[in-house]
């Protein structure tokens, strides 16, 4: 490979030629304490593959056959334990062995030399993706990115800089600053920077193509999205950001950035979730973190979470559905109704219904009786209601029930011996069951003592459907329950079409939340205990009653919520949800930070994207030049097909290798798709089975959502497509997923948003 080096700091020749001498040299010198370590590491993973292996052997001889003997089972969980110690020291190793095998490529992609104040040494630190160490000489020849000390990297340019290390503030001056690009374990270049040429770098990677999985930007990570990253303050970090300034790469990065950190803090990658829009994008961003060093993190979607609580009592629709009933829906007057019933489900006013809900429950749903048990009164009814209602403790009112039930179970015990005497007495007074009165009088006792439990069930368990359903049955209950609240103006039809939809087994998107919420109050079901971190992408799009559920559901974690305004789809863009989030949340430690440098686009495109929004935005365009989008009309719609068709494959030829074509519905992108692949061969997009690849797809504005593609073409950007009030927000977020090229197709009128962005 041809060497190619710039030297930017108007060095002398011979000052350079030194430079890159010493380079090669430390190069030289790092690949090779790499390939020695890589070779120790192998060495034990061959040793730690034998002892895993031993340890399994031992356990199946020693205890497979003696798995129905009760003494053994100690012995059989010592065994466990074991291969589970060898498991891991396994995997950790493997693990090693594998960042070992990467950064052999490429060991590290910046330098920064730095004198400590009261220090004289210079130090040359140089920052790669792991750490790399002499074993031999205890010397640190690579910074990971993450260690504290690589922050100077990203933040500071030569001179004054500091950073917090474990034993506080460390300042001192940053002498030079250097970039590599070394691939195939080979130096390519190298040069001197400061801002300037930061940018320059920036500009080379974001020319690039887009990739069909999201990709780590660990060498060029910028200062406001550092602090971001690097932030372990606060409980609950709110991000504002406009289309493509990082957020999802950032909320990676710094999953990655809490996993290393949490090496001292116990954060394993079990402790953190990611609460992603779909499943597509899921799937897009699977491979960040692995390629980062990293285990995978959980990642959900509210849709799986919801359907996972209500165990398949019913039909849960999806967050994809919802919008495509909302977007693509005929009846102006029922998408209004629908669009005001899933504002309304999701509000803070719905929330405290709910609440008004339980209590009322509490108070006078629940059906206590007087209990007897062999003819002795146990509790009263007012006594058990007392009970109940005196709960201080705050526990959800299911467990409180089932203490009851217990409280109950435990009188009746000591009464059972005597219950069963007086019954074995009957019995043997009435005719035929002389010979078999014990095996008869037990036979009814046990079912005497499950018709009592029965009894009990009627007031001891409190079931969140039921609850609900009630609540849009009983419009009278409603009304009660909501007085002194503003309610929509359609509540009649939502009330009426809820109950209706709950009837049929069916639970409408926007009413998951709410039975979430109620289940969560009632059952206390916590299937995330273990998870002390959360992070949510696209936070705009859910309502405060998301964010009450979260709350419920994760407890005491800390938060990372990122999210666009300007993306909200169903509903009016508002600054308020982050206040929400911050008061449903109610951290110690909340910071709230913007970023307003779109990184995506080009200039020419983000140009264009700024005006159909209509201005008013604070964004900050990377200045990155390409062509001018192109809005083309044409006659039909097969001659649109026709058209894409041609610019798929031109785009092809020119390098390209990612086209969207973005519909605004699914059921658009179904129509298209199937006259589309009759010319060109093309993917279609849907939300459950959808996984982003190279090539052309065709998918529906809300999926494409998060992604980004090297072309996009709008596939009828006519007015009777986009022209609602929706619409605009739409097209917003199709425009905004392209990086170099965009196209604009319709027939008869153009979309009044394009004809205002000057289009
Ligand atoms: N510091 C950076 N260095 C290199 N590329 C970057 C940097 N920051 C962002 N990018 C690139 O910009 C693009 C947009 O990033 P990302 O998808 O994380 O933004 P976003 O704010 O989540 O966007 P959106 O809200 O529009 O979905 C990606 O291609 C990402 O790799």
């Amino acid at each position: 490979m041809s060497m190619v080096l710039y030297k930017m700091r108007g060095d002398n020749v011979d000052n350079y030629r030194q430079n890159l001498r010493e380079e090669k040299l430390y190069l030289e010198k790092t690949l090779k304490v790499i390939q020695k370590e890589l070779e120790t590491e192998s060495g034990k993973l061959s040793h730690r593959k034998r002892n895993l292996i031993e340890a399994r052997k031992d356990m199946w001889e020693n205890t497979a056959h003696s798995s129905n003997d009760f003494t053994k089972l100690v012995e059989m969980s010592q065994y466990l334990l074991e291969v589970n110690s060898q498991t891991a020291s396994y995997l950790d190793t493997s693990r090693q062995v594998d960042r070992y095998r990467k950064i052999i490529e490429s060991p590290y992609f910046g330098r920064f030399d730095f004198t400590e104040d009261g220090c004289r040494n210079e130090e040359k630190i140089y920052v790669g993706l792991y750490t790399v160490m002499d074993s031999e000489t205890n010397t640190v020849r690579v910074y990971d990115w993450r260690a504290p000390i690589s922050s100077i990297f990203y933040r500071y340019e030569p001179g004054r800089a500091e950073y917090t290390a474990p034993a506080g503030l460390i300042a001192g001056e940053v002498l030079l600053k250097r970039q590599y690009k070394i691939r195939n374990s080979e130096l390519v270049y190298f040069f001197d920077c400061n801002i300037l040429i930061n940018d320059k770098i920036l500009q080379e990677i974001l020319s690039r193509n887009a990739s069909a999985k999201m990709r780590n930007i660990v060498e060029t990570i910028q200062k406001e999205q550092d602090l971001i990253i690097r932030d372990t303050g606060s409980d609950l970090l709110i991000v504002q950001g406009v289309a493509g300034s990082g957020k999802t790469s950032i909320a990676l990065h710094r999953v990655a950035y809490l996993l290393y950190d949490g090496l001292k803090t116990n954060l394993g990658s079990h402790n953190v979730i990611i609460i992603s829009p779909n499943a597509v994008f899921s799937k897009y961003i699977s491979n960040v973190l692995p390629e980062l060093g990293e285990e995978n993190v959980r990642r959900a979607t509210f849709d799986d979470i919801a359907a996972k609580a209500f165990e398949n009592r019913l039909t849960v629709e999806n967050r994809a559905a919802q919008l495509e009933a909302v977007i693509g829906g005929r009846d102006r007057g029922e998408i209004a109704a629908r669009r005001q019933g899933i504002i309304f489900k999701g509000s803070k006013t719905f929330a405290e219904i709910l609440d008004r809900l339980l209590t009322y429950c509490g108070r006078r749903l629940i059906p206590f009786e007087d209990v007897y048990y062999n003819g002795v009164i146990l509790e009263t009814k007012q006594q058990l209601k007392n009970r109940f209602l005196n709960n201080k403790t705050g526990i959800p009112m299911a467990r409180q029930l089932q203490r009851i039930e217990n409280m109950l179970l435990d009188k009746v015990h000591p009464l059972q011996k005597k219950r069963l005497r007086k019954i074995e007495k009957i019995v043997a007074q009435s005719d035929g069951r002389e010979f078999e009165v014990k095996s008869f009088s037990r036979l009814l006792s046990i079912k005497e003592a499950g018709k009592f439990q029965k009894r009990l069930h009627k007031f001891t368990r409190v079931d969140y459907l039921k609850l609900y359903q009630r609540l849009f049955q009983q419009r009278e209950l409603f009304f009660e329950l909501s007085r002194g609240l503003e309610l929509p103006e359609d509540i009649h039809r939502i009330i009426s079409s809820t109950g209706a939809s709950l009837q049929k087994g069916l639970l409408r998107y926007e009413d998951a939340a709410p039975l979430l919420y109620l289940k969560l109050k009632i059952d206390g079901y916590k299937p995330f205990s273990e998870i002390k971190q959360v992070v949510i992408d696209e936070a705009q799009d859910y309502y405060p009653l998301h964010y009450e559920v979260f709350k419920l559901l994760f407890g005491d974690a800390k938060y990372t919520v990122l999210g666009d305004i300007n993306q909200t789809i169903e509903k009016e863009k508002d600054n308020s949800i982050y206040e929400d989030i911050s008061e449903i949340l109610n951290k110690q430690k909340t910071i709230k930070l913007s970023l307003n440098k779109g990184y995506r686009s080009s200039y020419e495109i983000n140009d264009f994207t700024q005006r159909l929004l209509g201005g008013g935005q604070d964004f900050v365009p990377f200045e990155r030049h390409e062509k001018e989008p192109v809005i083309q009309k044409k006659k039909t719609k097969e001659l649109i097909d026709r058209a894409i068709a041609a610019d798929v494959r031109d785009f092809m030829e020119e390098g390209y290798e990612s086209v969207a074509v973005i519909c605004k519905t699914q059921q658009e992108a179904n129509k298209v798709h199937s006259g589309l692949k009759k010319l060109i061969p093309a993917k279609l997009i849907q939300a459950r089975d959808g996984r982003v690849e190279k090539g052309a797809l065709v998918i529906p504005s809300y999926l494409a959502k998060g992604l980004e593609f090297d072309a996009v073409i709008v596939h009828d950007a006519g007015r009777e497509n986009y022209s609602g009030r929706l619409d605009k927000k739409l097209l917003y977020v199709a425009c905004t997923r392209a990086l170099h090229r965009l196209c604009l197709y319709y027939t008869g009128e153009k979309s009044p948003f394009i004809e205002g962005a000057g289009g």
